[in-house]
């Protein structure tokens, strides 16, 4: 597979298979005389203590070019599956890019590899290759979008659409409905330029979406049944890990299928990706609300603002929100656990910002202190149609709390204005730098499946766009670190309570070690 990229990797050897890539047809083919140069502490050497748990994330090592096989220069890459490796005499063709007009311009159209890479964890980098596998004619894509709203959806749809077309002369492009569960459906949108021209204007999915009704081999039946050879797949960490099934159905069933994932989520909780789409105009949209808040109860006595944002796991969206808006006396996230009473708590705090300034603004994500209003209200663990835990408002049940402290115990009168604003945020269309994002993220996507890249997803690591094995995106979430310097910069910004002890800290640092990988990983020309 290799040649397909004419990488000089492949006629350096600076690119080595693992032993288990030598069982993977063509793709080995390109190393056929190379040693085995896998060292013994391969795995916690090279991957900071994290086995890699699939095929697709078994890792490559490489090694300079010397070829010499005592000497480890902790190069790794974490490659993602080609559709070589379970179809071995696949055939490939030019990449028609290379008589676009657009493309003769750009001095270096196809990826090349860099030499001198640091060490870490590389993943093979995003964008067109020399050869494709796929003849334009003979494609039949399909896009589906599932899980919650997030802005940029309909800009990713309509570059996916008008990048197979315009770059590819793909024509024949279906939108499944409703989600996942719309593969079951007899009918297809068929999506066109034309079609998908303005859709970037407007917020939601034009495609319409869902959760819950996931059921692989429905779905793969479904791909084969209408001739389906690329997948495209916009949605979350569920929707990601729906993709990753059907990948490895569609390489059981050994079909030239390509599976290829786009990262949503307003929250910005997936795993190794730098940002997910549509956080910036989230966090931009937010501070219309907070800047509400600070209006309203600037404008009364003991004003107290309360604005809740999304984040269910994740309280970034509420950082950053606060960060950029400098009206925020308090921010709250999931990730920090807080408390109302006594010394250092949240109500001395707003008593303390009163007296100082005549009101306070409280931003909230809604996975904020879930465990206290669940201890208080015996609530049943309600779950959504995908399994997601179904939040109760932390919004509502803080207004009330303070409302009630104040008026009984300390007997001061306060002006409560509570604020929820999240589908508001949710539904928007994307602004313009993520609406550049969703391009870089669709065009990334068309051009790893016309190469026969399957079974990834894209996105920015360390500000390279990568092809990322899936289920290295879906083995964990992004979290708020406590301990990063961007938590620490909204304690210095807000001056709020950290509300955790010393020890909490240091118990928290051993937790995060994970962030310190995501330091490590790369995106690399191959
Ligand atoms: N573990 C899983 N395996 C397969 N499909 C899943 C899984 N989790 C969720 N899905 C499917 O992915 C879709 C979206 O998932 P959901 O969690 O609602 O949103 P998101 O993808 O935004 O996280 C749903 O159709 C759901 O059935
Ligand atoms: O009301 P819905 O549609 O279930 O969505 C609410 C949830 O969707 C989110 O915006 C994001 O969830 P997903 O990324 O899983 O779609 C959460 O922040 C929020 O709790
Ligand atoms: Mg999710």
């Amino acid at each position: 597979m290799e040649s397909a990229i004419s990488s000089p990797l492949s006629t350096s050897s600076h690119l080595l298979p693992s032993p288990s890539r030598s069982s993977l047809g063509s793709r080995s083919q390109s190393f056929p005389s190379l040693p085995n140069l896998r060292c013994p502490s391969f795995k916690s050497r090279c991957f900071l203590g994290i086995p890699f748990r699939s095929r697709q994330t078994q890792p490559i090592r490489c090694q300079s070019s010397n070829q010499q096989p005592a000497k480890d220069d902790g190069f790794v890459i974490e490659d993602v599956p080609h559709l070589t490796d379970f179809l071995s005499n696949l055939p490939s063709y030019p990449n028609p890019l290379k008589q676009s007009q657009a493309y003769a311009v750009v001095k270096q159209t196809f990826v090349v590899v860099q030499k001198d890479d640091p060490r870490g964890v590389h993943f093979r980098r995003a964008g067109p290759r020399e050869k494709v596998y796929f003849k334009s004619d003979e494609v039949r894509a399909c896009i589906v979008t599932c899980g919650g709203l997030c802005p940029g959806i309909n800009t990713v749809i309509r570059e996916i659409v008008c990048g197979l077309n315009y770059m590819y002369g793909v024509e024949d492009i279906l939108g499944i409905e409703g989600g996942y569960r719309g593969f079951y459906s007899k009918n297809t949108l068929r999506l066109t330029p034309k079609v998908v021209n303005d859709i970037h204007k407007r917020g939601g999915t034009f495609l319409r979406t869902s959760r819950g009704g996931h059921d692989t081999n429905k779905i793969v039946d479904n791909i084969q049944d209408r001739g389906i050879n690329q997948v495209y797949i916009i949605g979350g960490d569920g929707t990601q890990k729906g993709a990753a099934l059907i990948y490895k159905e569609v390489e059981k069933r050994g079909l030239q299928v390509a599976v290829a994932g786009i990262p949503k989520t307003i929250d910005n909780d997936i795993a190794v990706i730098d940002k997910s789409f549509g956080f910036d105009t989230a966090v931009e949209e937010a501070q219309r609300a907070i800047n509400a808040a600070h209006v309203e109860v600037e404008s009364v006595e003991n004003g107290v603002g309360i604005v809740k944002l999304m984040g269910r796991y994740s309280g970034f969206i509420a950082l950053y929100a606060t960060l950029a808006s400098r009206d925020v006396d308090c921010c709250l996230v999931p990730e920090s656990p807080f408390y109302l009473e006594g010394r250092g708590g949240l109500f001395e705090f707003v008593e303390e910002r009163l007296k100082e300034n005549g009101h306070v603004v409280i931003v909230l994500a809604e996975g904020a202190g879930q465990e206290y209003i669940a201890q208080e209200m015996q609530a049943v663990d309600g779950k959504d149609a995908s399994g997601n835990k179904l939040l109760l408002d932390v919004g509502l049940w803080l207004t009330e709390k303070i409302k009630d402290h104040f008026t009984k115990v300390q007997k001061m009168a306060i002006n409560t204005k509570y604020i929820d604003p999240t589908y508001m945020i949710r539904a928007i269309p994307s602004n313009a730098s993520d609406n550049i994002y969703c391009t870089l993220l669709a065009q990334s996507a068309v051009h790893g499946a016309m190469a026969g890249f399957s079974g990834f997803t894209v996105g920015p690591v360390n500000s390279r766009h990568a092809y990322i094995p899936i289920s290295r995106v879906t083995e964990t979430q992004n979290t708020v670190n406590l301990t990063d310097r961007m938590w620490a910069r909204l304690l210095a910004s807000t001056n709020q309570p950290s509300f955790l002890e010393g020890n909490e800290l240091h118990e928290r640092v051993d937790k995060e070690d994970v962030d310190v990988i995501n330091h490590n990983m790369r995106a690399t020309s191959i």
